[in-house]
């Protein structure tokens, strides 16, 4: 374990195999998901078999498993058509392409992801470099032709796997069509099977009918791990991942405990935890990981949980949580609306001086604060002076927010922190 003279060694090394405790590493083995791996693997069949294949939704919390799972299959389905494969006659094999979308990339500045972004997505994964088109520019049905045309220049069965599905927003137009594509005609050689991917339940509550009916032939539903299940799949990961020495029983049981009390049953959640408490052994010098070490991940992802959902919010939400940054530094918080809309006002400014945009009217601005408070990013204090002292609220962060998380929140947004002057803006 460890001994180098470099700064950026440490003296000892808890983890022998990082890469077990990256997001994007598919686990050979699927634990505790035998339900939805039977259900899953009834939808893959007919592409095995070189039949028509199936369309499937799969929903459940994040973390759970579902995208694990999808690699996983999708990983066997094709090695074990390529065994199959080598037996047969070229005419008699099974061609199996797949194409992964993951819907949330498809959003880039003002273009929201959309069908006709993903569709964009789909043409490119099957264009060469030089060949792409852009997001911006093609009326929708010329996107759809193209896609079309790409696809059907391949061979056998395509499976295309949109992850992330709900970031397809309220035009589902895509997935509606591409499920039927063969029988509506936009097809005529190859045959496409689809697999929604979602953790949002209103989305798919939401989803059209048509959708519904053709989507959704199959859903699988991915509960949340419970803490048992949690302490399994974290047992495995460790012993992959770390040298022996390094945990112990109690250490794999408060983690899953408090992923599971913390995360509701993600299992991401549990392997950050404890690759997290790993490194800050590490850094101590310690060979065993301790409560404190967890403790004290645990503490780290709940802060990068919180600027990353500040990081999520949209301008008007995160200008107003600028202006209360600047009043909260000053000591001017908790402040009364109009004091934030002052201050909100010149943030607005601050950062449209190019576009020109206004900041929306006290009013305006008051229905986002208000969503900020439902988030738990804000709160109110009833200010009530009684008969004739009048009536107001005041505002100010809630415990889990200070101004360094709204800024750190605006660096991963690569926005810059411009300073915001709060004079007079409480007169
Ligand atoms: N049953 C399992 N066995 C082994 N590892 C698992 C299992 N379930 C989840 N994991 C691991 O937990 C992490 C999160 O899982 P995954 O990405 O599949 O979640 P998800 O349900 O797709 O979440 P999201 O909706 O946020 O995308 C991954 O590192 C994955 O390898």
């Amino acid at each position: 374990m460890g001994g180098s003279d470099s700064i950026f060694a440490d003296d000892v090394e808890l983890i022998k195999n990082a890469e077990v405790l990256e997001e994007d590493y598919t686990p050979e083995t699927i634990l505790c998901r035998d339900a939805a791996l039977d259900d899953f693997t009834d939808v893959l069949k007919p592409i095995y078999k070189g039949r028509p294949p199936q369309n499937a939704f799969l929903y459940g919390d994040t973390g759970v498993g579902k995208t694990a799972a999808t690699k996983h299959l999708r990983d066997k389905l094709v090695d074990d058509l390529e065994t199959k494969n080598a037996d047969l006659p070229a005419d008699e094999q099974v061609t199996l392409n797949v194409i992964w979308i993951n819907c949330e990339n498809f959003t880039t500045g003002d273009h929201k992801t959309s069908s006709y972004q993903v569709a964009v997505g789909i043409v490119n994964r099957l264009r060469d470099k030089g060949n792409r088109i852009t997001g911006t520019g093609y009326a929708p049905q010329d996107v759809y032709d193209i896609m079309y045309s790409e696809l059907d220049d391949l061979d056998g069965t395509v499976l295309i796997v949109l992850d992330e599905v709900d970031k397809i927003g309220k035009d589902d137009t895509l997935l509606y069509e591409l499920p039927r594509s063969r029988d509506m005609g936009y097809l005529e050689t190859v045959r496409v099977g689809v697999i929604g991917i979602s953790n949002d339940y209103t989305f798919r509550k939401n989803l059209s009918p048509k959708v519904k009916d053709s989507l959704c032939e199959t859903e699988i539903k991915f509960p949340p791990y419970d803490a048992v299940e949690l302490r399994q799949i974290l047992q495995s990961r460790a012993e992959l991942a770390l040298y022996d020495d390094a945990y112990t029983d109690e250490t794999i049981q408060l983690v899953s405990a408090l992923a599971y009390q913390e995360a509701s049953g993600s299992a991401r959640r549990a392997i950050r935890l404890l690759r997290g408490s790993a490194e800050i052994a590490e850094g101590e010098g310690v060979e065993q990981i301790a409560e404190t070490h967890v403790r004290q991940a645990d503490k780290k992802i709940e802060y990068g949980n919180i600027v990353e959902s500040i990081a999520d919010q949209d301008d008007e939400k995160l200008y107003i949580l600028k202006a209360l940054a600047h009043l909260d530094l000053v000591d001017k918080t908790p402040a009364r609306t109009r004091t934030i809309h002052r201050a909100y006002s010149r943030v607005v400014r601050a950062y449209n001086e190019d576009s020109g945009s206004e900041p929306l009217t006290q009013r305006g601005m008051f229905n986002h604060l208000s969503k900020l408070v439902m988030f738990g990013f804000v709160h109110t204090i009833d200010r009530n002076k009684g008969a004739g002292g009048g009536q107001w609220n005041e505002h100010e962060f809630s415990d889990d927010v200070d101004p360094a998380k709204v800024k750190e929140a605006y660096d991963e947004r690569g926005l810059d922190w411009k300073r915001i002057k709060t004079r007079g803006v409480d007169k």
